[in-house]
């Protein structure tokens, strides 16, 4: 293996008039948790389906665990592991009869099978409800389960689509984990999130918007990089002085977080937070200060027209 899980040439892909995923260029390294950080309908979704093998670019290629794509992507079937955005299990069959399915597909031996199983179930703590249908099983429970499938034949490539869109914050923590676990056991990760936090705990990222990576990099030197400072407002009114603030030249950006207002400068300026206090005027019930960027405002400067390159 080259210093290379997958690259992808230009990935496009249309439906109809719309381009879902347009001339996405991607270099992902092996043992490395790569994140797809995007909002809805940005193309993350369609471009895993097209590193799997299962959608067919309509434009451009790419390699896959040394597979080309498009092309046969026979041999890609038994290397990678995906799970999907909507759980594809059968809600009427137990964890166990689920993940034995699972194991015949991919023609694990029947030898190896129960153990296989049984060394999933403790490592995704579902022990408990190995016999239980999945259909009455927690949203959180069910994820692990999906997970425990995505592994079971032991993949090298690791795809997951949105995996912690519906758990809480703690289940969330203890899958991310697992997958840290997963790279230690040599694998490597492609997941989507919409999640900062998640994207944060990615070796390496890439911003999709509309079909377009914006940007990649590791996260801190994104944050880093960021190619604005950032200025954060706290007081009364926050939409009056947003009202304010976004006309201006020297702003590039600004979002209502809570009761702050998180405010993206120009990087050329001196005291960016003087600057902010000027075009707010004399106002007392109103502080601001300069603070280190964070991955939200990655986000935002790399969605924002006059700051992305
Ligand atoms: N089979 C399809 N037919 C037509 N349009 C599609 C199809 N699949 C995806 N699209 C469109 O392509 C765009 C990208 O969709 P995609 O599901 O890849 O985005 P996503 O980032 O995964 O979104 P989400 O976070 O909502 O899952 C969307 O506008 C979607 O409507």
């Amino acid at each position: 293996m080259t210093g290379t899980v997958v690259e992808t040439r230009g990935l496009t892909r249309r439906f109809g008039d719309k381009t879902a995923v347009d001339h996405v260029d991607l270099r992902i390294a092996p043992g490395e948790i790569y994140g797809f950080l995007g909002p809805n309908g940005s193309g993350k979704t369609t471009l895993m389906r097209m590193m799997t093998g299962l959608l067919t670019p309509s434009e451009g290629s790419a390699t896959v665990l040394g597979t080309d794509l498009p092309g046969n992507a026979e041999p890609l079937k038994q290397a990678i592991g995906y799970m999907t955005q909507n759980f594809s299990h059968y809600r009427d069959l137990t964890v166990r009869e689920n993940l034995g399915f699972v194991g015949n597909i991919y023609g694990v031996p029947r030898r190896d099978l129960s153990a296989r199983i049984d060394e999933l179930l403790v490592t995704y703590d579902l022990v408990g409800q190995a016999d239980q249908r999945v259909g009455g099983m927690s949203g959180g429970q069910r994820q692990k389960m999906a997970l425990a499938a995505a592994v079971l034949h032991r993949p090298k490539l690791l795809f997951l689509d949105e995996p912690t869109s519906a758990v809480d914050p703690e289940t969330r923590r203890n899958f991310w984990e697992q997958l840290f676990d997963l790279v230690d056991e040599g694998a490597s990760i492609i997941v989507s999130t919409h999640f900062m936090d998640e994207a944060e705990r990615c070796h390496r990222i890439a911003i999709l918007e509309r079909g377009v990576k914006r940007i990649d990099g590791a996260p801190p030197a994104l944050m880093r990089d960021l190619p604005a400072q950032v200025v954060e407002v706290t007081g009364r009114d926050m939409r009056g002085a947003k009202a304010r603030l976004d006309p201006a030249p020297e702003v590039l950006s600004t979002a209502q977080i809570g009761a702050r207002l998180r405010v993206l400068l120009r990087p050329d300026l001196d005291r960016p937070e003087a600057v902010v206090r000027t075009i707010l005027g004399a106002r007392e019930d109103v502080s601001a200060e300069q603070v280190d960027p964070n991955l939200e405002d990655v986000f935002v400067a790399a969605t924002t027209p006059e700051l992305a390159a």
